[in-house]
């Protein structure tokens, strides 16, 4: 096969090709996709980028995590908005070490995620690039008008809440890092597999968006990527609102605890600044909390509430059990510190 972009992209995306229906008129092959909208939905459009050294290293990242995760950081952001994901575009920079073989792998881990969440890839580009492989994503979702949920809905007197739990994603980069500066490379004890998993191929909430976007009495919402101290803050900046945590109420997984006494690391800082939990952090009026609980409960879905909102300026607090209170910083992972 020639190796120029065209027989590349045919190679990587060629099982879209040819697909119709669900509102696509034209897919992969043209200038541009087409597709039509129903006019009780709105379009709901993000991006992320995953680089090569930044966001994985070939050691702590198989080619098909790197590309299901890529996926799921876009599908996670469309659940934080209540919305249901439908279209993909990628556009995919690639160096010379990195063969074309190697990305069709990174392009079998996409269409995993596509299977696995309804998602079609309708376009995207391919270039070349001088040393790290880049990954964008486009993700287009749809939402019933005017109902998506946004960060700055959040009220005094709501309860905050996050789906799942957090931390995990973070211990298992840690062990990655630690085989990789001390072992074989992605060699590990397989005790603690599921925290590499949690790492390589996290969910997205799509479930518990679509859940919280038709429950009544919800305020904002937004998705774990950064942090849980980040997110937090968001929140309280979108919204005007301070926010109080109480540290015991995280959901840390009893490995997570186990891991991070093992390495002298604390797992409250994993699930504050770690990031890439995907999870979703939200608000709901302090009534219907306990109503939202059970209804995550019914549907299988966990579920923790965590704290609450208070009038005043932006600020986070975390409580801890003796009734202390210490103000948390917009720490958690950020790409220019
Ligand atoms: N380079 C950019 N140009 C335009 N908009 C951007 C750019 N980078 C981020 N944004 C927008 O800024 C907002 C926050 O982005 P980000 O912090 O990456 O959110 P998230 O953590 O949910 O991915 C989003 O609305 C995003 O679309
Ligand atoms: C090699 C490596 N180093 C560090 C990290 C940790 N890390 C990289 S990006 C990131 C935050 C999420 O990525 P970002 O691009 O900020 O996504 P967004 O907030 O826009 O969704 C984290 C925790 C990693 N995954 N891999
Ligand atoms: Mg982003
Ligand atoms: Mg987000
Ligand atoms: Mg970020």
């Amino acid at each position: 096969m020639a190796n120029d972009e065209f027989s590349y992209i045919r190679q990587w995306t060629g099982r879209s090709a040819g697909q119709a229906g669900d509102g696509l008129v034209v897919g992969i092959g043209d200038d541009a996709a087409v597709f039509s909208v129903s006019s009780d939905k709105e379009v709901i459009a993000c991006c992320d980028a995953m680089v090569e050294t930044v966001h994985f290293l070939r050691e702590t990242m198989h080619h098909t995590d790197v590309g299901y995760k890529s996926f799921i950081s876009n599908i996670s952001d469309i659940a934080a908005m209540g919305g249901v994901p439908r279209f993909a575009m990628v556009t995919i920079a690639k160096p010379a070490a990195w063969t074309p073989e190697e990305c069709s792998q990174i392009y079998d881990g996409m269409y995993e995620a596509c299977r696995e969440y309804g998602v079609r890839i309708i376009g995207g580009d391919t270039v070349s690039a001088p040393d790290a492989l880049h990954l964008s994503v486009t993700m287009l979702g749809e939402v019933e008008r005017g109902m998506a949920l946004l960060r700055s809905a959040a009220k005094p007197g709501d309860a905050v809440f996050v789906t799942g739990t957090v931390g995990g994603a973070a211990a298992g980069l840690d062990l990655l890092f630690k085989v990789k500066e001390h072992g074989t490379p992605m060699q590990y004890d397989p005790y603690w597999e599921p925290l590499v998993r949690l790492h390589q191929r996290p969910s997205a909430q799509v479930m518990a968006g679509r859940l919280l976007q038709q429950a009544s009495g919800i305020g904002a919402l937004n998705d774990v990527s950064d942090g849980l101290a980040s997110e937090l803050w968001e929140i309280a900046e979108a919204s005007g609102v301070a926010i109080s945590v109480e540290r015991d109420m995280l959901p840390i997984a009893g490995l997570v605890r186990e891991y991070a006494e093992t390495v002298g690391k604390d797992a409250v800082d994993w699930a504050l600044y770690g990031g890439e939990d995907y999870q979703l952090v939200g608000t709901v009026q302090g009534t219907k909390a306990e109503i939202l609980a059970q209804m995550f409960a019914r549907q299988g879905l966990s579920f923790s509430l965590i704290g609450k909102i208070e009038a005043g300026s932006p600020q986070v607090f975390l409580q801890a059990p003796d009734g202390s209170s210490k103000r948390l910083n917009k720490d958690g992972y950020n790409h220019f510190r």
